[in-house]
Order: structure tokens, then C-alpha cells, then sequence
């Protein structure tokens, strides 16, 4: 398998996806004063994807819980950010033939690109290998996994550094942009969020936080979940497709070769199949029951077939455990002076889909204060 690039998520979903270690420490040092203060939600939540993936990938947490990124996370982040960059270049020259001249594929700039990734990640594939040799208490991370059935599958060190970056990209910037838009929606519908709430003190109490063994406990927290991503896919257009037949769809021929981009935006708005589709209405899962992992074609944010969404029940834990903790820790309102409705809900287009307009929220605590202490994680395998 080539290394394949990830042009549809290349975009500059999250313009920040790490929060600036000085800025963490400030916000540290703040931590009282931010009591009140309009806080830009992304930078929280593009931390949390990238501690989640980076961990999930690698096993690794490149940053200390002070927030402070380690050398290796200072190179990951400027591989992100310059994919990002030379991602968006691709996507313009791939989709819009006649600008092609305008924006030259830059080979030199992709293969030192490359270069750069394959090395970094060598060497955490080397870290594995050296750990998973010296003890048998290692943990099995993706890099575990694919390394361990490498000789199996006759994978190449092409391939699986491809599919390592697959993940990352892929599932990085989707799960915070959705968890984003859902909490632009719960800070305009304060009812949602205080019925989400109400489940979440029910269920979980005002005494611990909540954990994933939770989740079926809490169906209106899944529904908010699927609600915003029903209203709020991150790749409205999924990925381009190519029709490997001629067929003829709603009167339409497609030829064969065609590419295909699916709506999958306007088909969860559709009022053929949505009762008042623009309503954020989460009751509206639990009226009736709709599957968004492929199977029902009136919901598709995570697409369908065979090139479906791998992650997406990864993707729904991620997101619905995110919004869960930031609503049993906090009430969110919108900043002073502005009222619910007032969030602007434009989208910023594009193949991965963000707001246009970052974000902001107040956050009121709700829960005991030794509850907010931070955890520290191990950075190691
Ligand atoms: C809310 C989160 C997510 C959303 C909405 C989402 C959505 C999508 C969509 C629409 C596609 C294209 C499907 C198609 O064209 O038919 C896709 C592909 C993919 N996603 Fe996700 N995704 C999410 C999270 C994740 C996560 C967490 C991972 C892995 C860590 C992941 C890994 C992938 C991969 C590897 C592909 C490419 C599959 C292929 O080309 O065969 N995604 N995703």
C-alpha cells in the first residue's frame, strides 16, 4: 500500500491543535482568575484530540500534565502544522484542475516533508520495538499492533507509517471539530444542556467523574452526541469516491471514473426525512432509534460501505466523552453581553467543515473542587 496522504483532512481544521505550552502555563498560573472569563474552547479541545490520538497511536503523551510538550512533541507538532499547510496546496490542485498551474505540487516540499515524518516515526517505532523486546508488560498500542503483525501480513515500513499517520490525521481534528460545533449547540440551547446535565447528576453524581462504562447509562448525553453530528458532520462532502462503473443514481448517469462527493450535510437536513431538521432536537433519537455508523442512509457522518469510517465508534466515545465531562464539570454560557442565540453557527467551508468563528464560552464550575485536580499521566509506554 503507497503512503497515502490524507489531503481531505489536510485542511486547517483546528488552527490551533496544540495549546501553546506558555500559554498552558499561564492558564495554570490563571486558573482562578479565569473564573467569569471567555475561554476559546477549540484550544481545549484540539489538546485533548492530540493527547488522545497521539496516545492511542503511540502510547505516548508528548506533553507533561503541566501541558509543556517534549522535544518529540515539538517535532510532531511542526509535522502536523506543515502537513496541514502543504495538505491545503494538494487539495486545491486536486479538485480544481484548472488552477492547477497556480499551485504547483511542490514535490521537493512533500518528499522533505515525508522524510521528516518517517524519521520521527521510526524512532518511536524503534522505541516500541526495543520495549516490547525488553518486557513483556508493554502495552499494545496501534504501533504495537500493526509492528507485531508485520511479518504476518507482509506489511512494509511504508505502509504501516502510512496507516499510523492515517489515524492521526483522520481522527484528530474530526473529533474536535464535532465536539466544538456540539457545544456551540448546547451553549445556544441552555434547555439541552441542563437536561443533559440533570442525566449526568443522576447517573454519575456530584462526587466522582465520569468514566466510558457510563456511557450506556446516559443515553441523552449520546443523543446530544449524535444530534450535533447529525446537524454538524465535519466532512460534509465525506471523502471523494470514484465510481468504478457507469451507473444511473435519481435519474442521473454516472460514468465510470467519476468522483463522487456524497452530501451527506444536506441529506441530515433533508425535510423529506427530518421532522424540523434545523432544530438542535437530541429527543429526536430517542423517539427513534437511527444508526450513524453506515447502516441508515438519512445519517451519515462517518460515511458507509466499504471505505466507511473505521474509527467511528472511537470517534463517538471520544466526542461523547468530551462533551460529557465538560458538561458535568461546568455550565457553559456565552460570554457577557452576548445572548444564546447570538453564537454565530456559520461554517467555515472546506472538506473538513469548522465554525467559522471559534467558540467562546464561559465555564461555571458545578462539581466539588478536588474533583478538578489534574491527573498526571505517564508519558511512557
Ligand atoms: C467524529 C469523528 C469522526 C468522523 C465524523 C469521521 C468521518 C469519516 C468519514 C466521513 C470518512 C470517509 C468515509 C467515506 O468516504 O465513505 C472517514 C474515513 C476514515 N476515518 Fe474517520 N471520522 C472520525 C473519527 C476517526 C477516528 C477517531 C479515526 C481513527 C483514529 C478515523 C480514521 C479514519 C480512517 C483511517 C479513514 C479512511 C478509511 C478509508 O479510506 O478506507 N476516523 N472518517
Amino acid at each position: 500500500m503507497p503512503n497515502r496522504p490524507f489531503p481531505h483532512l489536510n485542511t486547517p481544521a483546528i488552527a490551533h491543535p496544540l495549546v501553546p505550552s506558555s500559554a498552558v502555563k499561564k492558564r495554570e498560573k490563571e486558573n482562578g482568575e479565569n473564573h467569569g472569563k471567555s475561554l476559546p474552547v477549540r484550544n481545549f479541545l484540539g489538546a485533548v484530540a492530540f493527547n488522545n490520538i497521539t496516545r492511542l497511536v503511540f502510547g505516548k503523551r508528548f506533553m507533561d500534565s503541566e501541558g509543556v510538550l517534549d522535544e518529540q512533541g515539538k517535532e510532531f507538532k511542526g509535522i502536523v502544522t506543515n502537513g496541514i499547510k502543504i495538505g491545503a496546496s494538494l487539495n486545491m490542485a486536486e479538485h480544481i484542475p484548472w488552477l492547477r498551474w497556480m499551485f504547483p505540487l511542490e514535490e521537493e516540499a512533500f518528499t522533505q516533508h515525508g522524510d521528516r515524518r518517517d524519521r520521527l516515526t521510526k524512532i518511536i517505532m524503534e522505541e516500541h520495538t526495543q520495549a516490547r523486546k525488553q518486557g513483556g508488560g508493554t502495552k499494545q498500542h496501534f504501533v504495537d499492533a500493526l509492528l507485531t503483525l508485520q511479518d504476518k501480513y507482509d506489511l512494509s515500513e511504508d505502509t504501516i507509517i502510512g496507516l499510523l499517520w492515517d489515524m492521526i490525521t483522520a481522527g484528530m481534528d474530526t473529533t474536535a471539530i464535532s465536539a466544538e460545533w456540539a457545544m456551540a449547540e448546547l451553549i445556544r440551547n441552555p434547555r439541552v444542556q441542563q437536561k443533559a446535565q440533570e442525566e449526568l447528576d443522576r447517573v454519575v453524581g456530584l462526587e466522582r467523574v465520569m468514566s466510558e462504562t457510563d456511557f450506556s447509562n446516559l443515553p441523552y448525553l449520546q443523543c446530544v452526541a449524535k444530534e450535533a453530528m447529525r446537524l454538524h458532520p465535519p466532512t460534509p462532502l465525506m471523502l471523494p469516491h470514484m465510481a468504478n462503473a457507469d451507473v444511473k443514481i435519481g435519474g442521473y448517469d454516472i460514468p465510470k471514473g467519476s468522483i463522487v462527493h456524497v452530501n451527506v450535510w444536506a441529506v441530515a437536513r433533508d425535510p423529506a426525512v427530518w421532522k424540523d431538521p434545523h432544530e438542535f432536537r437530541p429527543e429526536r433519537f430517542l423517539e427513534e432509534d437511527v444508526d450513524m455508523k453506515g447502516h441508515d442512509y438519512r445519517l451519515l457522518p462517518f460515511g458507509a460501505g466499504r471505505r466507511v469510517c473505521p474509527g467511528a465508534q472511537l470517534g463517538i466515545n471520544l466526542v461523547t466523552s468530551m462533551l460529557g465531562h465538560l458538561l458535568h464539570h461546568f455550565r457553559w454560557t456565552p460570554p457577557e453581553g452576548m445572548k444564546p442565540q447570538d453564537i454565530d453557527l456559520t461554517e467555515s467551508p472546506g472538506m473538513v467543515t469548522y465554525m467559522k468563528t471559534p467558540l467562546q464560552g464561559v465555564a461555571t464550575p458545578r462539581l466539588p473542587s478536588h474533583l478538578y485536580k489534574r491527573e498526571a499521566v505517564a508519558a511512557s509506554f
